[in-house]
């Protein structure tokens, strides 16, 4: 799914130079769930970023499947970021203004679907995650879970290869975590997406089949 070669990335902070991803060699194949712990300031979010196409290296290079996205056109990156790739964030980042159906739809615009088969598409995919009864709700009407869920079906409605998953139970209680936990790991098990997950937890980073560490820029098996 993803090769990383001597893969960098720095920052300017002033007059000095962070080095935020050194030199990283990583391979994660297709259908892992793989989860990525490690500092603050460490790194995760920059891996996370670069696995997602948001950013670019400043050296080496990264591929998903047989695409090299390191230097790839801007267009490009974004067709392939908008089809294969779905991101999952702490604070669930749904638009306030619309409704839990209108979110989802919002991930199939880019893919030049028609209304009907978008509506049809994100209906299915909150019926998905348990919250076909919500879809007209907005994000202040749900709750912390229910956000989540349908940020989860934004994600998955477009039917992507991988799910990144930044932080995506920091913001709730620990019943709630587990069960969108059970919702991730059974899109892992049953569609057979590559789940990679960011998290301080150590509870959400032992259910993963792979657990990588990242410090001071540099990655490490558990
Ligand atoms: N846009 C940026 N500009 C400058 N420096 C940055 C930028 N983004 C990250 N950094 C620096 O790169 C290093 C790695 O940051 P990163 O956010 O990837 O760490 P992290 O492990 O995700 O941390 P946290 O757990 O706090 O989110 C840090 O030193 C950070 O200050």
């Amino acid at each position: 799914m993803y090769t990383l070669t001597k893969l960098t990335k720095t920052y300017r902070q002033g007059n000095r130079t962070v080095h935020a991803l050194k030199n990283v060699d990583l391979a994660i194949g297709a259908g892992q769930h793989v989860a990525i712990q490690g500092p603050t300031g460490g790194g995760k979010s920059t891996l996370l970023q670069m696995l997602g196409g948001l950013d670019r290296p400043t050296s080496g290079t990264i591929t998903i499947g047989a695409d090299d996205i390191s230097n790839m056109p801007d267009g490009r990156l974004a067709k392939i970021r908008a089809k294969e790739i779905g991101f999952v964030f702490q604070n669930f980042n749904l638009i306030p203004t619309l409704t839990a159906q209108e979110n989802v739809e919002t991930a199939l615009e880019p893919l030049g679907v028609s209304g009907e088969v978008r509506a049809k598409r994100a209906a299915e995919a909150l019926a998905s995650v348990g919250l076909a009864d919500r879809a007209g709700h907005l994000p202040t009407e749900l709750s912390g879970g229910q956000q989540q869920r349908v940020a989860i079906a934004r994600a998955l409605v477009k039917e992507p290869d991988v799910l990144l998953a930044d932080e995506p139970t920091g913001a709730l209680d620990e019943e709630t975590r587990d069960e969108i936990l059970e919702i991730l790991e059974g899109l892992h098990r049953d569609r057979g997406l590559t789940l990679i997950v960011v998290t301080h937890d150590s509870a959400v980073a032992k259910r993963a089949q792979r657990r990588l560490h990242i410090k001071a820029g540099t990655v490490t098996e558990r």
